[in-house]
């Protein structure tokens, strides 16, 4: 018999306008469009990565995910709840379920709090535990995340960049929340750190059947850790699809974009189509395509109306923005096609 899965969280047409209001004397000052139009579903134990150049909207989507900031329009559900209404009801059930991780370890801490009292304060207020249990749990989030339990009577500023970013890992765990949203959450490590923080992320997600949303601007550490993957552009999805069909076979010219500027070993640096080119005014976004301006292939239907995001979609799982993209792998050239 045929199951359906039902999303954890289900995102349907939020968007958030930031400022815009009414002149003092007439007339309408215009806001700063930072997420528009976007829907997306978060199932159960995936890790769903979100792509996108700096500005595109990833940290303003992802605050509302968790309740820090709310949509100026359309809905976030929980488990079929809409998380606005939760969080006036119940702040303590949302933060309980969902938790976030910030890009920047060191300063997400606060400095004149000991690792004992960060991570003690969920297990006291969201779960509301006594003191022998936050004793255990404290023991049990250390070793999850390898640091050695000394280092709980220690400051946040006497950790390294890594060490620091275990930390916040475990205060979002600490919760037991089912998902994490993680912004940026190895932007500011080393390179060599990035992947032991990356490996910790995948085993935790195995042991404690997290689903988690992973936003980066870093294509490479996105492809390396997710199931699915959302690229934004100005604000609103691009392309939404199954990792390997869309780093394999991107559909949107500005995913396409993302990955020819991805440098690698031996490979020629040149300037991807694209790259240069417009972007549009966020006070007064465009009628038809964002990305139009910077598109080898855009035509005046792209710049007289916005593409669905179906419009260029390869299947029910695989969907993009466009309306005319790239060939896949094998298609031959059909009508006007490029
Ligand atoms: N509080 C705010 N007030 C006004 N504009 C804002 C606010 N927060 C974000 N914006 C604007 O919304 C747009 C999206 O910003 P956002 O921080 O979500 O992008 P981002 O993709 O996460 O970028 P970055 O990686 O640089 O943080 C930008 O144009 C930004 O200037």
């Amino acid at each position: 018999m045929h199951s359906t899965v039902e999303p954890l969280m289900r995102v349907e047409g939020v968007e958030r306008i930031f400022g815009g209001r009414r002149k003092l004397f007439g007339g309408h000052r215009a806001g700063v469009h930072a997420v528009q139009d976007v829907s997306l579903d978060i199932m159960p134990g995936e890790t769903l990565g979100i792509v996108g150049e700096s500005g595109c909207g990833k940290s303003t989507l992802a605050r509302m995910l968790v309740g820090l900031d709310q949509p100026t329009g359309g809905s976030i559900r929980f488990k079929g709840r809409d998380i606005a209404d939760t969080l006036r009801n119940d702040f303590n059930g949302l933060a309980r379920n969902i938790q976030y991780v910030f890009q920047d370890p060191v300063s997400s801490l606060n400095p004149r709090k000991t690792i004992r009292s960060i991570l003690e304060a969920p297990l006291k207020h969201l779960l509301g535990l006594g003191r022998k249990e936050r004793a255990e749990r404290l023991g049990t989030l250390m070793d999850a995340v390898n640091l050695r339990p000394e280092f709980l009577e220690r400051y946040p500023h006497e950790f390294s960049g890594g060490q620091a970013q275990r930390i916040g890992i475990a205060r979002a765990l600490a919760a037991d929340p089912e998902l994490i949203v993680l912004d940026e959450p190895v932007s500011a490590l080393d390179v060599s750190v990035q992947a032991q923080v990356i490996n910790l992320l995948a085993d935790l997600k195995a042991r404690f059947g997290l689903t988690y949303v992973f936003i980066s601007h870093d294509l490479s550490v996105v492809e390396s850790v997710s199931d699915r993957v959302a690229v934004m552009y100005f604000g609103r999805l691009a392309e939404l699809g199954p990792a390997r069909a869309l780093f394999a076979d991107p559909r949107h010219r500005y995913t396409r974009l993302l990955l020819d500027s991805v440098p690698a070993p031996g490979k020629p640096i040149v300037a991807c189509e694209g790259s240069e080119g417009d972007l549009p005014d966020p006070y007064d976004p465009p009628a038809g395509c964002a990305f139009a301006p910077r598109c080898p292939a855009a035509d005046d239907l792209c710049r007289s109306q916005r593409p669905a995001l179906d419009a260029g979609a390869v299947d029910g799982a695989h969907l993009a923005a466009c309306f005319h993209p790239p060939l896949l792998t094998g298609e031959t050239a059909g009508d006007g096609q490029l």
